[in-house]
């Protein structure tokens, strides 16, 4: 496919996401649709797709309207790109722009220059204060890649080594010692040997940097009772040094991959459906907005609503009162969510602390997109 029949694809994907399908459904339906459109096509047409979601709002306002058409001209504005050659009626891409299109369009004002719905605007000035604008900005890009290293089988150094064998370069990153920022070859890893012999997985700098906060050591028993596809229980396997973690999930579909992934690890995770004793580690990665992720997820931003917000922090508070009470005295319960909004994060916890008796807050703290990794929050509490 041609640059311009790639824009091309990416114009009617957008459109097709307007009428209200998922940006993933849309993709694949496109997909298989296009059998002439090879991987480089259709990672190309993604990431063009992932890159008008991210910047929906303001591209609609230097396009000079809401249609795929015209948002993928506000994109190309954005980065400065030359409209004319890509809208040239060539080669399958979209047809010569009209006089009125190429005069359409200006600066996007308020919040659709951060690109966020005026609700979440507003939220984020009020939580972040003089973060707001530089976090709503950071989400507008794309995320990096980040891998962590496995110290069950190998450190820092011998994964870089055997990655740039495999044509993946890398770099450590101050938000973890664990943390590999890849600068090339990122396609290229979840194929590579080290990620297939557990040497390396893929994970953000951020969510490692949560499990480094939380003050685990060899010989306790540790939940992770929101444990999803597991990313967190094997970073917090490999801080106990290999010692059995166990995982919890309320849809325990969710840990399917969890025994491959632990053996590629050398982990060893003991899957619960039903908590029961003491621990003296809980941590809850509570579902949540996951606007601290946004960059990834952007159709989130758009889709979120206030009431969703409201509904997702009485679940938190939910997990939160669960799990309190499987922590053992002096024992520590972590609370983490991948948000950047306050409702969900401080408040949250200052709220528990308001109703439970007898619990010490040790740390929190609030990861920024901006920080190079997702917008992730922790909070390590202490029962008396
Ligand atoms: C943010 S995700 C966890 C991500 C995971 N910790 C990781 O690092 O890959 C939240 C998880 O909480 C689970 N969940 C939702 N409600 C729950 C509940 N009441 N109890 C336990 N888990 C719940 C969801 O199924 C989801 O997998």
């Amino acid at each position: 496919m041609t640059p311009a029949a790639r824009l091309q694809a990416a114009i009617d994907i957008i459109d097709k996401i307007r009428d209200g399908n998922a940006a993933e459904k849309a993709l694949t339906n496109w997909a298989r649709a296009s059998r002439f459109a090879g991987s480089k096509d259709r990672a190309a047409v993604r990431d063009h797709v992932f890159d008008c979601l991210r910047l929906w709002r303001s591209a609609a306002a230097l396009g000079g309207g809401e249609t795929g058409r015209a948002r993928m001209l506000g994109v190309l504005r954005h980065h400065g790109l030359d409209e004319a050659a890509l809208f040239s009626g060539q080669g399958h891409g979209p047809a010569v722009l009209s006089d009125e299109e190429a005069q359409a369009g200006g600066e996007p004002q308020g919040f659709a220059a951060w690109d966020l719905p005026d609700w979440l605007g507003a939220r984020f000035q009020a939580g972040l204060g003089d973060q707001a604008e530089a976090t709503a900005q950071a989400l507008r890009s794309r995320a990096a890649v980040f891998l962590r290293v496995n110290t069950l089988k190998t450190d820092l150094a011998g994964a870089q080594e055997v990655l740039a064998e495999a044509g993946i370069e890398t770099q450590p990153h101050v938000l973890s010692p664990t943390a590999l920022l890849v600068t090339e070859g990122a396609r290229k890893v979840a194929r590579s040997e080290p990620y297939l012999t557990g040497l390396v997985e893929l994970q953000d700098a951020a969510s490692q940097a949560v499990v480094d906060e939380v003050p685990v050591q060899p010989g306790q028993r540790v939940l992770d009772y929101c444990a999803g596809g597991g990313g967190k229980t094997l970073a917090l396997a490999a801080r106990l040094g290999g010692e059995r973690v166990f995982a919890h999930d309320a849809d325990p579909r969710r840990m399917s991959d969890l025994p491959a992934r632990a053996e590629r690890a050398g982990a060893n995770v003991d899957r619960l459906t039903a908590p029961k004793g003491e621990f003296d580690v809980v941590l809850c990665d509570v579902p949540c907005s996951g606007a601290g992720a946004w960059r990834r997820s952007p159709e989130g931003k758009w889709r979120l609503q206030p009431e969703d917000l409201q509904d997702l922090t009485k679940v938190q508070a939910s997990i939160l009162q669960t799990c309190q009470g499987l922590v053992t005295s002096g024992g520590i319960l972590a609370y983490a969510t991948c948000s950047v909004l306050v409702e969900e994060n401080l408040e949250q916890v200052e709220r528990f602390l308001a109703q439970n008796g007898g619990w010490e807050c040790l740390s929190h703290r609030q990861f920024l997109p901006e920080d190079g990794g997702d917008g992730f929050f922790v909070a390590c509490l202490r029962k008396g």
